[in-house]
């Protein structure tokens, strides 16, 4: 990307000329006594992921979530490991995970981040059925995209979104986090289609993703929208219990999830839009966040008869004299008296300003 002045873009660390030069370009190391690990919360094929604490010099101890890579793990994965640490350290919005700093220089490598004390974004939502109300769950769907705003703008695609790859915070903050570039094998349990690339989360993924591998910013809009239909639905999963093959067919036969059980219509609407087929139609993490923001801001704007307001098909402006008649047409009537006190009586003084 040509670098637009004022705009920070992220370094693709595998520019470099071997990862342990990107990951002390990009990454505290820290020294492996100040840390100490209590207890696995989660595991991956290549290492676990432990709770912890880490505690600074001239700082107050902190609680941290360290990601391990079991002294077994191949070159390769040790490359990948210092690679997303590489691109974590070069992120910074309250949205994204905080990397602390790596161990790299003894083994197990590790990669320590800010704890996030109510885990992943899935987990989460299923813990929470039912409880949750639209606001919080706006709430959520706004913290990602706001997140994913920022990762667009540094012009980085992150290619595994989903509920699985966010976590949640003591308060409800989520941050995208898991910044695996490269989709190991089996290195997430969705991974489960296989194209010579790689593996790549199907239903997760924009057809043109899968089809072409044409990952982009357009690609994780799509994401997106699945994500905001996992948010709705309380972590379903999405297409059930269908096959990745019959989840293809179906999509790109024109196929959409529906909306899940108490989704207002306009949110469906929009996950709709991030999965419009032309890619170049689907609407940008800025639109996103503004109209998520709107809904939070004034609630009514999710049901259903705003959008009947707002779909009223074109007035017949010859069929009114007064203003009167007019702004009663559009809902407005309560504006009447100002239009007369400004001395606006007929329909025409009105064509003037506009
Ligand atoms: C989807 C991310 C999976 C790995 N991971 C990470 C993480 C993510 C990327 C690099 C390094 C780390 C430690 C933090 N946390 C956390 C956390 O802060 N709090 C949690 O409860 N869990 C389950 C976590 N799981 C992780």
């Amino acid at each position: 990307f040509p670098l637009i002045p004022g705009e920070k873009n992220y370094i693709d660390p595998t520019t470099y000329d071997n990862p342990e030069r990107a990951v002390s370009e990009f990454a505290k190391e820290l020294d492996r006594n100040l840390i100490k690990l209590e207890a696995i919360i989660g595991g991956g094929e290549f290492g676990d992921v432990y709770k912890g604490d880490m505690k600074l010099p001239g700082q107050p101890s902190m609680k941290v979530a360290i990601k391990t890579l079991k002294a077994g793990a191949t070159r390769k994965n040790r490359t990948d490991f210092l690679i997303e640490a590489s691109v974590m350290g070069q992120f910074k919005h309250i949205n994204v995970i905080t990397l602390e700093g790596v161990v790299t220089k003894t083994t197990p490598l590790l990669i320590v981040t800010e704890f996030m004390e109510n885990g992943s974004l899935d987990k989460y939502l299923k813990e929470n059925d039912g409880v949750l109300k639209a606001p919080q769950l706006l709430g959520l769907a706004q913290g990602v995209a706001s997140g994913m705003e920022y990762l667009a703008g540094m012009h980085f695609v992150h290619r595994d979104l989903a509920a699985r790859n966010v976590l949640v915070n003591a308060n409800l903050a989520c941050k995208v986090a898991d910044f695996g570039l490269s989709r190991d094998i089996g290195n997430t349990a969705e991974s489960e289609y296989e194209t010579q690339g790689g593996k790549i989360p199907v239903r997760w993924t924009a057809p043109e993703a899968i089809t072409y591998r044409k990952f982009s910013t357009a690609s994780d809009i799509w994401s997106y929208g699945i994500l905001l239909w996992e948010i709705m639905s309380f972590a379903e999963r999405p297409y059930w219990n269908w096959g990745n093959e019959e989840v293809m067919k179906r999509v790109a036969e024109g196929y959409r999830l529906p909306p899940p059980m108490n989704c207002p219509k306009t949110v469906h609407q929009l996950m709709k839009e991030c999965w419009l087929t032309d890619r170049t139609k689907r609407p940008a993490f800025k639109e996103i966040v503004r109209i998520i923001e709107e809904w939070i801001k004034y609630p009514e704007k999710l049901n259903e008869d705003y959008i009947k307001v707002r779909r009223t098909e074109p007035l017949d402006y010859a069929a009114f004299t007064s203003i009167k008649d007019w702004l009663e047409a559009i809902k407005m009537g309560m504006y009447a008296s100002n239009f007369s006190k400004a001395g606006y009586e007929e329909l025409s003084d009105v064509a003037q300003l506009t």
